[in-house]
């Protein structure tokens, strides 16, 4: 049964033309997204997240239409964005209190998650954090409340070794409770990092099979 359909989906800026996904469908996985600078990764995953306007149709568990049914669809698909912009003078105590209650975040998962992300400056304003700190705390924010697909754009920039480790370590733990990733990264992961089920290019405005 596919996790995500997409059908038809076309993504222009003006007169140009980022995305064209005729038909694209993944099952439950950890899958890995691979595209050149400006190849449109952001694009898709803003696009599936039901942050950019669209033409054509995206459908999570062959229920949840992201146009029939944005509020079911948004519960259930979490987005770790590439670069995280936040206000300056907000703390990692007030996004997590906030995401977590839009994405109604079970009791004791914020806990969890920060501190398995070593995420140790709940009460300091974003605009004195580092690119990494902010990093850090917008993948503990993706994956809040009970998703059903986590879509992390580069989650590797930026953070440390022991981050990266408690990420990998995370992902795993999230895919044994049956959620699914799509990960983009500019670099293919090693087979010892993370279980990749496949892995696609965004090549030519379309998702294609990786291929070395
Ligand atoms: N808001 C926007 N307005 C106009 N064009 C845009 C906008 N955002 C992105 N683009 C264009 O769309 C194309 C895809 O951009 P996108 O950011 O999705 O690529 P990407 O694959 O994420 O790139 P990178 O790996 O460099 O981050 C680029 O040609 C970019 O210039």
């Amino acid at each position: 049964m596919p996790l995500l359909s997409l059908t038809n989906v076309q993504k222009s800026y003006g007169s140009h033309q980022v995305l064209a996904i005729t038909d694209w469908q993944i099952e439950e996985g950890i899958y890995w997204i691979q595209g050149e600078n400006g190849a449109g990764k952001s694009t898709l995953f803003r696009t599936l997240a039901g942050m950019l306007a669209h033409e054509g149709e995206i459908v999570l568990d062959e229920r949840y239409s992201l146009r029939r049914q944005p509020v079911e669809y948004r519960l259930r698909l979490n987005l770790g964005e590439a670069e995280p912009l936040y206000p300056a003078f907000l703390t990692p105590a007030d996004l997590l209190a906030f995401v977590g209650e839009a994405q109604q975040s079970p009791a004791g998962q914020m806990k969890y998650l920060t501190e398995v992300l070593g995420i140790n400056y709940l009460d300091q304003p974003l605009g004195g954090c580092s690119s990494g700190m902010v990093k850090k705390l917008s993948l503990a924010l993706a994956f809040l409340g009970r998703p059903r697909l986590i879509i992390l754009d580069e989650p590797l920039i930026t953070i440390d070794q022991e981050a990266r480790a408690a990420l990998f370590a995370l992902i795993k733990a999230y895919r044994a409770e049956g959620v699914s990733f799509l990960l983009s990264s500019h670099q293919p992961f090693a087979p010892s990092d993370l279980p990749i089920t496949a892995g696609y290019a965004l090549r030519n405005r379309t998702l294609v099979p990786w291929q070395p």
